[in-house]
Parts: structure tokens; C-alpha cells; sequence
């Protein structure tokens, strides 16, 4: 078992031109572990500055593709149209996707196989409502979610997936999940992997949470056996983003 520490920043739909630029060069001259992937999830439009710009050892994601290479699906980007601007990955099944936008299990699963054909590396996100987890229905929840891409995807292909588990109530609310709510989780998906794909997926896929995680509270959770990383928001629009990109150093 090698699972390499990853993480993920999510801007979402923030910056301009001006604090990307800022932004990306703090990035550049930071210190980093070795030993650890990074990704930058990136709004659209922003795609090609990055991608010229970030230093060479991290990546860009998209934050969201259609299901389609070209045609007429106005306001619509392919996971073509990604790579050929310079991501190497895209961040699906956001929970403001999911839950503002409307999007369906079915149609992230969707999303998720012509994503892989295409030739990028997905970040799934998956995760439960607060009355969800008051309910006690987390597990069933993220399992459903998993299902539909498990259905579509297949066995294949797990290699080019990083699983981002983000608990609806912890994100953007400063109420981060305790390490031991996180692991529970974490193992959880784990196990599902390996009654639903196979044992080798299960063992090497990353499973990384987000929500609320900062420099605060990163390396507690990085200490999780099943917490392989992270997928930030807020604090990967920080200087921040180094120390937890650098948490399980
Ligand atoms: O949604 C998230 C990352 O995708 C988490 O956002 P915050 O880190 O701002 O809670």
C-alpha cells in the first residue's frame, strides 16, 4: 500500500486576474514536502493563466465538466476543453453542485466516466447533509453516491480517482469534522471499495476529506490512517494553503 498524501485546493468561484497572479506566485516560492501531490481546482476562466504560471510540480483542476466533447450545450465546458487549456484534472459531485446546481448521482457518475475517457483524473466528492448524519443515514448516503459511479465506471480506471469526502455541514461553516468522525468515515468508504470494486482499489485509492480544514486543524486530521489528504476551500485562497499542504510532513 502506497497511497501518496494529496491535496486539493477548491477556489470555487472566487479571485480575478490580479489575485491569481498574487496568488500563484506565494504558491511558487513556498517550501513544500516531497512527498505530497497538489492540485488546484481553478474556476474556468482562470484556467489558462494558471496552467502558464504555477510552478510545474502541481496540478490544475477544472471544477466542473459536462458530459459531452463539443456540440451545442451552451455555457457548457467538456472535460476536452480542460485538458486542452492545461488541467489535468477535474473536481466532480461537488456538494454545491449536487445540492445548489441540482446535479444527480446518476449525472455525476455520468460526468465521471466521459471525464476518465477523456484522460483526466477526477476528484469525487462525496459526503451527507446535517439532517443526514442527525438521522444516522451517512453511511447510506455516501454508499448511494458511490454506487452510481461504481455502476458506471466499473472496476477499471480507480487509478485516475481521488475520493474527497466532504461532509455538507462542515463545508464553508468553520465546523470541521473531528479526526475520529473523519476516520470513521474514511474507513467506511474503504470498506465499501473493497466489497464493491476490489480489494487492490480499496488499499490504493486516496481517500481525502474537506471542510473547514485549515492550518489549525490539519495535521490532527492528516494523523487518521484513512485520511490520505485533503480537498481545501477558503484556506487555499491563503498563504494557509502551504502548511496544509504540508500537514503529513
Ligand atoms: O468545499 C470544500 C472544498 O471542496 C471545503 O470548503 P471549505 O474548506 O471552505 O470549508
Amino acid at each position: 500500500m502506497s497511497r501518496v498524501f494529496w491535496v486539493g485546493g477548491n477556489w470555487k468561484m472566487n479571485g480575478t486576474t490580479a489575485a491569481i497572479k498574487d496568488l500563484v506566485a506565494s504558491f511558487n516560492t513556498a517550501a513544500t514536502a516531497p512527498a505530497v501531490e497538489v492540485v488546484v481546482g481553478v474556476p474556468y476562466v482562470y484556467i489558462p493563466l494558471v496552467a502558464d504560471s504555477l510552478r510545474k510540480d502541481w496540478a490544475v483542476a477544472g471544477e466542473n465538466c459536462y458530459v459531452k466533447a463539443s456540440g451545442a450545450f451552451t455555457g457548457e465546458i467538456s472535460p476536452e476543453m480542460l485538458k486542452d487549456v492545461g488541467a489535468a484534472w477535474v473536481i466532480l459531485g461537488h456538494s454545491e453542485r449536487r445540492n445548489t446546481i441540482g446535479e444527480s448521482d446518476k449525472f455525476v457518475a455520468e460526468k465521471v466516466v466521459k471525464a476518465l475517457e477523456a484522460g483526466l483524473k477526477v476528484v469525487l466528492c462525496v459526503g451527507e447533509l446535517l439532517e443526514q448524519r442527525e438521522a444516522g443515514t451517512t453511511q447510506a448516503v455516501v454508499n448511494r453516491q458511490l454506487d452510481a459511479v461504481v455502476k458506471a465506471v466499473g472496476v477499471a480506471d480507480w487509478a485516475n480517482i481521488v475520493i474527497a469526502y466532504e461532509p455538507v455541514w462542515a463545508i464553508g461553516t468553520g465546523k470541521v469534522a473531528s479526526p475520529e468522525q473523519a476516520q470513521e468515515v474514511h474507513a467506511a468508504i474503504r470498506e465499501y471499495l473493497k466489497g464493491a470494486v476490489s480489494a487492490d482499489v480499496a488499499a490504493n485509492t486516496r481517500i481525502t476529506y474537506g471542510g473547514s480544514v485549515s492550518a489549525a486543524n490539519c495535521q490532527e486530521l492528516a494523523q487518521k490512517s484513512d485520511v490520505d489528504g485533503f480537498l481545501v476551500g477558503g484556506a487555499s485562497l491563503k498563504p494557509e494553503f502551504i502548511t496544509i499542504v504540508n500537514a503529513n510532513d
